[in-house]
Formats: structure tokens, sequence, C-alpha cells
């Protein structure tokens, strides 16, 4: 699988309002990138568009790969909200995409998906039996189950306590290693971890924003104390 660079110029608009002025913007190939930016400035918009989904707003310009050949096809896009199925079980949902494609489903694939999302005891739950957070993991295990090579994840960790956000943040850095990665996050330290590169998103268009240097992601970072550990009989952690 080759996964491609992404080229996305030109100028957002909603209705008659100005999102996001002139920008240019290279996304490389294989990497993480990471946009930043206000709430309400366009970022979703511009992830539903580069995907070929419904927008709020409407691109004056082109989103094309660098190799030229389509996006669409080649993308699994993670929302900001889980959109699982109500009636169908956590393990029907990671597999839902390949069904409705007509696709064999592979039954082993995402059990182990939701196994490495830390919930191979729910496989069989309905959505309205899980938490948010939990929702949000199934959405994570069905996004990677596609296996595609262009990954659109919009604030995918953002229910997660902080533990289980580090370890899905490593994680998703490992199984989506060689894909090119679009990440929206208003988390950051989330960008200082997963990002190769990152941009902020304003009204006046789209800057380049400084990260580590030389220091491969995921990076590390110490680990938030967990409030959960047991405590001893003696009250210390
Ligand atoms: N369904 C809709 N109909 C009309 N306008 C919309 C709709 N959804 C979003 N908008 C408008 O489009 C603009 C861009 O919204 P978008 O969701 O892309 O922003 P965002 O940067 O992703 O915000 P957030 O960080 O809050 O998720 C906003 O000004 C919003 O009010």
């Amino acid at each position: 699988m080759t996964a491609p660079a992404l080229h996305l110029a030109g100028r957002l608009h909603s209705g008659e309002t100005t999102l996001i002025d002139a920008f240019d913007l290279k996304l490389p190939a294989e990497q993480w990138s990471v946009l930043l930016g206000p709430s309400g400035v366009g970022k979703t918009s511009l992830l539903r568009l580069i995907a070929a989904l419904p927008s709020a707003a409407r691109l004056d310009g082109d989103i094309t790969a660098c190799d030229g050949a389509p996006i669409a096809s080649r993308v699994a896009m993670m929302a900001q909200d889980d959109q699982l199925l109500p009636w169908a079980s956590a393990l029907d949902n990671v597999t839902i995409c390949a069904r409705l494609r007509g696709e064999r489903p592979r039954p082993d694939r995402a059990k182990t998906l939701l196994a490495q999302v830390g919930l191979a005891d729910l496989a069989a739950r309905k959505p309205s039996h899980l938490s948010a957070g939990q929702r949000q993991r199934v959405a994570l295990a069905r996004t990677l189950y596609e296996d595609r090579a262009i990954v659109l994840l919009d604030e995918p960790f953002s229910a997660l306590d902080a533990m289980t956000r580090h370890t899905m943040q490593d994680l998703a850095a490992r199984l989506l290693a060689g894909r090119t990665v679009v990440l929206i996050t208003h988390d950051p330290a989330e960008a200082v971890r997963l990002a190769d590169c990152a941009w902020v998103l304003t009204r006046a268009g789209i800057a380049p924003c400084t990260l580590p240097p030389d220091i491969p992601p995921a990076r590390q970072r110490p680990l938030p104390r967990s409030p959960y550990r047991r405590r001893c009989c003696k009250g210390c952690a």
C-alpha cells in the first residue's frame, strides 16, 4: 500500500462568509499531519472535503493526491461523533463498512482490534450499553479495520481519560505507521506527541506550527499518575 501526499489549495467558504482565506498546503505522504485551530474555523469541513463527503463549507480550490489517483476510495475517516449503528453490536459496528460494501467481514480481525482498544469483553454490547469513551474506541477500531492509505481522524481521543488516551495514541501511531494521517485535535499535547508536522488554521489562512525537532512520534512523555491504581492497605499508591 502506498500512501500519497495530499495537496490542499484554495479558500474555504460557508455561504458568503470566508472561513479560511487563501491557503496552499502539502500534507506529506506517510506522515501524521495535525490540524489545530479555533472552534468553528472549518477543520471538520476541510476533513470532510478531503473524504469527498458533504460538508458545511465550500472550497474554491482543489484537493488532490500527489500521485494523481482519486482520494475518496483510499480514505478511512473517523468523525467527531462515533456514528455507531445503535442496533448493531460493537463487533458488527467494526465490520459495518465492509458489510455495506458487500464484502465478507473478517470477525477475527475485528475481535483483535477490539482487544487492542481494550474492549475484548464488550464485543457483543450495543452502543447504548457502552460509555462515550468505549463507543469512541469502537469507532477507532472500525477506522483501523478499514486499513486505508489515507486516514482522517477528527478528535479521535477526545472522550478518553488521560491514561487510555495515551495508550490509544500509541496504538494508532503504531498501526497507522506508513499511512498519510490527518488528525484534528484541540489538545496541543496530543499534537506535540503525534505530529510529524502541524498547521494552525485561522480565518487568515493556514500557517505551519513548530514542533520539537528530530524526535519521531509517538513522542514519549511522563505518563500521568493514574487515579485508578489500587492503593495498598497502608494507603500508599
Ligand atoms: N450543518 C451545518 N450547516 C451550516 N453551517 C454549519 C454546519 N456545520 C458547521 N457549520 C458551520 O461551518 C463552520 C465550520 O464548521 P466546522 O465544523 O468545520 O468547524 P471546526 O473547526 O471543525 O469546529 P470544532 O473545532 O468546533 O469542531 C462553522 O462556522 C459552523 O458554524
